[in-house]
């Protein structure tokens, strides 16, 4: 879910709760407003007249606002959403209607909240971004200021005007707090999402020296043989061994071997960049190369640069031209040969021993 549906499914759901609150607040006034009209007042009838006009008014420029809204804009109102308003809109006119009806009260505190009440209640539904609440309210709000100031004068109107900057506060402080809130959200989630790649990363990875260790070779080798049966494309195994590491940790000590061992991953590396492949400690001092679509000539190629390279390097505790390494490959031509290429490597790898070290072998 992107950044944008997160906002409009976090605004849903405020539009649903502002529904069920609006109810709620609607039916316990229109309760105690029954109960008033019934019970204390007197003029019931002429002050209902008044109010049930004041009402239809915000009532058909709320819904054919929605309407006109929904035709220049779908996107922001979908269908679901539009039916589920309309029926909020059908049950609070109902509401309205009662409450109108009984509204029999000259009390000034009372009327403009109760229309601040649909106002807002406007505003959230409608709300799905500042801009359109406040393409929503302005005419709403200026109505209803116009209309009490004709009716009621300077006093009334300013008093009118501070519930609804109360009310606009309200819509723009909810509407910034969903941002807010989905902005952690978000940043939590890549959060976790990192946390969850570096768990992964770290899992296949050496380390010492950042290769692959040998559960990252077991998922590369994996792929690579699904590759070679799909694409029906050869690929290559190369062993490399350091020659008497042992030696080297003996002689120079353990941070000596460290060394040598980053410095030999390092090279392979950079050996074997420019061709799909990938490189991972197989043992202590082995390590392993898979080579995607490789060719006989490719692997020597790549042996060849192996050998030259690490002969040539410096190291800072043992110094210069002083490792070498020995490497035995087998390419596998057929997927039968997929479960004995790594012996065959090894095989190779023997007799490059055997051999003298610092050389390689190709298994034929
Ligand atoms: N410094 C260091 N040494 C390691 C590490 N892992 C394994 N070793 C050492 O690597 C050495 C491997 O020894 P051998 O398998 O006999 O290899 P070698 O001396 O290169 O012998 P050949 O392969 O026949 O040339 C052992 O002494 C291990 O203790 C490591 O992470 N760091």
């Amino acid at each position: 879910m992107n950044y944008d549906d997160a906002i409009g499914e976090e605004r849903r759901k405020m539009i649903s709760l502002s529904g069920a609150w609006f109810i709620v607040v609607t039916l316990t006034l229109s309760a105690f407003v029954l109960f008033y009209a019934y019970f204390l007042d007197d003029n019931k009838y002429i002050t209902a007249n008044i109010y049930s006009k004041n009402f239809a008014f915000i009532y058909v420029l709320f819904i054919s606002t929605l309407w006109v809204v929904r035709t220049l804009n779908p996107s922001y109102l979908d269908k679901n959403w539009m039916r589920n308003a309309s029926i909020l809109i059908f049950i609070n006119g109902m509401i309205w209607g009662g409450v109108v009806f009984c509204y029999i009260m000259e009390n000034r505190l009372l009327g403009p909240v109760f229309l601040c009440l649909i106002v807002l209640f406007c505003g959230v539904v409608s709300g799905y971004t500042l801009k359109l609440i406040t393409v929503y309210c302005l005419p709403i709000f200026s109505s209803l200021l116009l209309a009490t100031f004709l009716k009621n004068g300077l006093l009334q109107t300013m008093y009118m005007s501070i519930i609804l900057s109360g009310v606009w506060f309200i819509i723009k402080t909810s509407d910034s707090l969903i941002k807010k809130r989905i902005n952690k959200e978000i940043a939590t989630s890549l959060i976790l999402e990192k946390k969850a790649y570096n768990a992964h990363h770290y899992a296949q990875t050496d380390y010492l020296t950042g290769v692959f260790n040998r559960r990252g070779f077991e998922n590369e080798f994996k792929k690579t043989v699904s590759n070679c049966l799909i694409q029906q494309k050869p690929f290559a195994i190369i062993l490399v061994d350091i020659d008497f590491f042992k030696k080297i940790n003996d002689t120079f000590g353990h941070i000596a071997g460290d060394d040598c061992l980053i410095t030999v991953a390092d090279k392979i590396k950079s050996c074997i960049k420019f061709y799909a492949s990938s490189v991972s400690r197989y043992g202590g001092d082995e390590f392993i190369i898979i080579i995607n679509d490789a060719t006989s000539a490719k692997v020597e190629m790549i042996c060849h640069d192996i050998k030259k390279s690490i002969n040539e390097s410096s190291l800072k505790l043992i110094g210069e031209r002083c490792i070498s390494v020995t490497q035995g490959a087998a390419i596998c031509n057929n997927i039968k040969s997929v479960n004995d290429i790594i012996n065959d490597a090894d095989k190779a790898l023997y007799e490059a021993k055997e051999n003298g070290r610092n050389c390689y072998r190709i298994a034929e």
